[in-house]
């Protein structure tokens, strides 16, 4: 499998002097689901940040599909971004606009000047924007105002926005933070199935350990700004839990859902 995104020796300190990020190591490959996960102030959001560039890093380098993130800029770094989408705990849509609007802002990176600023989107797009909608179960909230949705509604949206982009790669930071455990079941099926049919990679910062092992082809353990697990669901065992979180697994906080699910199965 090609190698997408890569990671050298990549350092951030932040201007307040909080060393985010220490020489930190990793290569994603095309099609791999990678979660993040480790405690609050890790540096999870710092490394999706670094990959399209919102912050600068201090040290070494991030490359995508090649080429130095950190030496794009202008036009450079805008066609970059295009080929990165990203999904927020708290959506960032636009709630006075429509759901079908909101879908496809995901386009903007691709219109030039006057069609962009106008929003003068073809039917083809818009084609596209009710598709996706419809894949996502929600084609009857296409001229809903966005605000008027439910929290894993949002999401969804926030999804279909990702991926009318059509990215390589998709960045989610904590995109069931906010959800109830229900809708945040929902919302990873559809994060899954939605890039596995595309084939769009996928780098998830995650706080619930259970749904990292459920989901991920691969996860990445921080601690303090350093890795200290890189690999398959099934290699993290307790030791490196405890280097990650501090503690034990028993200490942690799991979805009771997925844990009886693996009991059951080790039963059987
Ligand atoms: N803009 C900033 N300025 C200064 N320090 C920052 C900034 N952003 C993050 N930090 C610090 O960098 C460290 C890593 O933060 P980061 O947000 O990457 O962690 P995280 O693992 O995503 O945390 P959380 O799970 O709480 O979102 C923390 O100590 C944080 O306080």
């Amino acid at each position: 499998m090609k190698s997408l995104l890569k990671f050298e020796n990549v350092s951030k300190k932040y201007p307040n002097g909080v060393r985010a990020l220490k020489d930190v190591c990793f290569e994603v490959k095309e099609g791999e689901f990678v979660s993040i996960i480790g405690p609050s102030g890790s540096g999870k959001s710092t490394i999706l940040r670094a990959v399209n560039k919102l912050i600068t890093i201090s040290g070494g380098t991030v490359s995508l599909d090649g080429v130095s993130v950190s030496e794009q800029r202008g036009k450079n770094l805008r066609r970059l971004r295009r080929e990165v989408g990203m999904i927020f705990q708290n959506y960032n849509l636009v709630y006075s606009l429509s759901v079908l609007q909101n879908v496809l802002h995901g386009c903007l990176g691709y219109m030039g000047g006057i069609r962009g600023v106008f929003g003068r989107y073809t039917e083809e797009d818009k084609k596209r924007a009710i598709e996706l909608l419809g894949e996502l179960g929600m084609e009857k909230y296409c001229y809903n105002r966005a605000s008027d949705l439910s929290g894993g509604q949002k999401q969804r949206v926030g999804i279909a926005r990702a991926v009318m982009q059509e990215p390589k790669l998709l960045l989610c930071d904590e995109p069931i933070a906010s959800l109830d455990p229900s809708s945040a079941k929902t919302i990873m099926d559809l994060l899954r199935d939605m890039t596995q049919r595309r084939n769009i990679t996928c780098m998830v910062n995650l706080h619930q350990l259970d749904v990292a092992l459920k989901y991920s082809t691969r996860i990445i353990g921080l601690s303090k700004g350093e890795i200290v697990f890189d690999g398959a669901p099934d290699e993290l065992n307790d030791y490196f839990i405890e280097r990650i979180y501090g503690t034990s697994k028993e200490n942690l906080m799991m979805g009771g859902e997925t844990v009886e699910r693996e009991d059951s199965a080790d039963c059987a």
